[in-house]
């Protein structure tokens, strides 16, 4: 079934987000089987680890591609219903060929940072096990950056704030993949201020208001933006996905003799 990407725009921004994209025994299915993968596959990072499903990418920005697991193009068909969303569509493949595996203990997040010119600037995050909080955030400009002589300086308060639910995803695509930042904060707790007749609810630490509040579907969720309240982390797995341009299969480098 073709998704209608413009029904999940978050105002006029280049952020989409799809609740419920993955079902509650597909997601139940996928952390199983990440959790049944060889531990070697992990990489450990300071405070996450990660998995790079679909091959290694090069200094030059070359996919050395191989097979992703079953459960990303198979059962369940990730690949496909992503390409369901016409997110890909003007990308090189049409589809996402390459996918960084993050998990999350709560508590720990990931600096803002941009996923830069490797990729076609448009990414698919899906989250499993947990909600988090994914912030969207620009560079000063120059006048307010001035004090600082040398590289550019982040502006803190996000421009965008998305509560993401497990189970979802959510699509960055344009500027705002091309020019800003995202990141998540290291909380363990995500404290929720009510929506009031006219604002939005907020959430800390910054108390930014949650730009995708009227599109969520969990109950406990939706009863903290409505009335306030504390969402405690647990881990959370995402599914970054991504197409990268320039491919060459990993197994025709191995030399033939
Ligand atoms: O886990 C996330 O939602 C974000 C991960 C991320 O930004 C990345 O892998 O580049
Ligand atoms: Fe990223």
């Amino acid at each position: 079934m073709p998704y209608n990407l413009q029904e999940y725009r978050i105002g006029e921004s280049d952020a989409f987000y799809i609740p419920d994209f993955i079902s509650e025994a597909e997601e139940t299915y996928l952390i199983r089987k990440i959790l049944e993968s060889p531990r070697q596959k992990w990489r450990q990072l300071a405070n996450r680890r990660l998995q790079l499903l679909g091959g290694e990418l090069t200094k030059k920005n070359v996919l050395l591609s191989q097979e992703m697991p079953t459960w990303m193009n198979s059962y369940p068909d990730l690949i496909s219903r992503l390409r369901a969303t016409e997110a890909f569509i003007s990308s090189p493949h049409e589809e996402p060929n390459h996918v960084i595996l993050n998990e999350y203990l709560p508590g720990h997040g990931i600096m803002p940072h941009e996923d830069g010119p490797s990729y076609h600037p448009v990414v698919a995050t899906i989250s499993l096990g947990s909600h988090t909080v994914f912030n969207y955030y620009e560079y000063m400009n120059d006048e307010e950056a001035q004090s600082v002589p040398q590289g550019k300086t982040i502006n803190h308060t996000p421009v965008l704030t998305l509560l993401l639910e497990p189970r979802s995803v959510v699509i960055t695509r344009s500027q705002l993949y091309t020019t800003h930042l995202h990141g998540i904060n290291d909380l363990d707790i995500d404290e929720i201020r009510p929506k009031g007749d006219l604002s939005p609810p907020t959430v800390s630490p910054f108390h930014s208001p949650i730009a995708n509040w009227t599109r969520l579907t969990n109950p406990e969720i939706k009863r903290a933006v409505e009335l306030g309240g504390s969402l405690k982390r647990r881990t959370r797995y995402s599914l970054t996905c991504r197409d990268v341009e320039r491919v060459v299969a990993a197994s025709s480098l191995i030399s033939k003799r």
